[in-house]
C-alpha cells in the first residue's frame, strides 16, 4: 500500500499554487485559471481512456496520476474542498448499505 494519499497531494497543490516558483506547473495552472486547468483535465481524461482501451497498464497508471493531479488542481481553483467530494462518496456508500454489509461477519 502506498504511503501517499489524495490529501497529501492536495496539500502539495495548495502550497505550490501560490509559491511564486516560475518552474511550478501548479502555479502556472493557477495563474492561467479554471479554463486552462479544466482543459488539461479533459485532455488527461481522454489519455486515460486511450490507455485503458489499448490495455496499456503502465500508461493507465501514468495517465491516471496526471488525471488525479489535474482534477485536484481544478477542485482547488474552483474552491471545492477535496473533503466535500469524499463526504459525497461516503454518503453514497452509506445509503447503499455496502459498508455495513462488508463489515458484517459472514456465516
Ligand atoms: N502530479 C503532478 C503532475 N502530473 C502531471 N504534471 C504536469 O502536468 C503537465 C502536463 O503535461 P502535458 O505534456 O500534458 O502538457 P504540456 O505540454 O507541458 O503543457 P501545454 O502545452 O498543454 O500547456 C506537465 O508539465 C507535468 O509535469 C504534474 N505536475 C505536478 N504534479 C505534482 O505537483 C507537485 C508540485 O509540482 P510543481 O507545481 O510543478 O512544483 C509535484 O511534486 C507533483 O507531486
Amino acid at each position: 500500500m502506498a504511503e501517499f494519499s489524495l490529501s497529501d497531494l492536495q496539500k502539495i497543490v495548495s502550497d505550490r499554487a501560490h509559491s511564486g516558483d516560475p518552474d511550478s506547473w501548479t502555479a502556472k495552472l493557477f495563474a492561467r485559471g479554471i479554463d486552462k486547468a479544466a482543459q488539461k483535465l479533459g485532455e488527461e481524461a481522454v489519455e486515460t481512456v486511450i490507455a485503458a482501451v489499448k490495455g496499456d497498464k503502465q500508461g493507465l497508471v501514468s495517465e491516471s496520476a496526471d488525471l488525479i493531479y489535474h482534477w485536484l488542481v481544478v477542485l482547488s481553483i474552483a474552491g471545492v474542498p477535496l473533503d466535500d467530494v469524499l463526504k459525497e462518496l461516503e454518503g453514497r456508500t452509506r445509503r447503499s448499505g455496502i459498508a455495513e454489509k462488508a463489515s458484517r461477519p459472514k456465516g
